[in-house]
């Protein structure tokens, strides 16, 4: 696991709030993704370049619950990842062709989970992905079982970049809580973000 703080630069930040927010109020934007109960995640959600079903566990070309196709991956964005996947000489590059955009309010969480969707040749060469925090700062979580108490805890601000690969790529790992009103504030000026953190984790199927 590396981690790059504040990697992504202040110009490159504001297009990547405007980039998600513009498509994420868009048709195949941010939605509650549900449990088969009906129990939803605490966060918003879009995919983009193959869609991530919750209740399948898998990816798709369209979501089930509207139908809507998953948007392309704005190339400006992968640039953005890769340029950071390159600073990294113990993980191969990826060529990204999916990326989840997560959009957690200031009460938005994400359970300690694995990211093991991908193709199983992706998992078992380690390939990384690489994970994109702007807005509010998140407390965020890993480890190697599901137990929060054991987790260790870091915080994951605005412009930095994880990366998780080979050894770390299945690590379990999450967000516990968004630290209110932590986004820098030039980023809240230039763009009028909304309270809350995006991430963007950009993977390889
Ligand atoms: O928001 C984060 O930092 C983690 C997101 C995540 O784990 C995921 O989308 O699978
Ligand atoms: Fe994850």
């Amino acid at each position: 696991m590396v981690l790059l703080k504040g990697f992504v630069k202040p110009e490159d930040q504001v297009k990547i709030v405007r980039t998600c927010w513009q498509l994420g109020m868009g048709p195949g934007g941010f939605y509650r993704p549900s449990y088969k109960n009906g129990a939803k995640l605490n966060l918003w959600m879009m995919s983009l370049g193959k869609n991530w079903d919750l209740i399948t566990r898998s990816y798709g070309p369209t979501r089930p619950f509207d139908g809507a196709q998953a948007l392309a991956i704005p190339e400006a964005l992968k640039t953005i990842a890769q340029a950071a996947n390159s600073t990294v000489s113990e993980f191969p590059q990826i060529d990204p062709d999916i990326c989840i955009v997560n959009y957690y309010t200031n009460s938005g969480k994400l359970g300690l989970h694995q990211d093991k969707d991908e193709s199983k040749s992706s998992i078992n060469q380690g390939l990384p992905f690489i994970s994109i925090s702007i807005g509010d700062t998140a407390e965020f979580m890993f480890g190697d079982t599901r137990d929060k108490g054991k987790a260790t805890k870091i915080d994951l601000e605005s412009g930095d970049v994880l990366i998780l690969g080979g050894e770390s790529r299945l690590l379990f790992h999450g967000v516990s809580h968004v630290k209110t009103n932590t986004a820098p504030s030039w980023l809240k000026e230039e763009t009028g973000i909304r309270p809350g953190r995006i991430n963007l984790t950009f993977r390889q199927y």
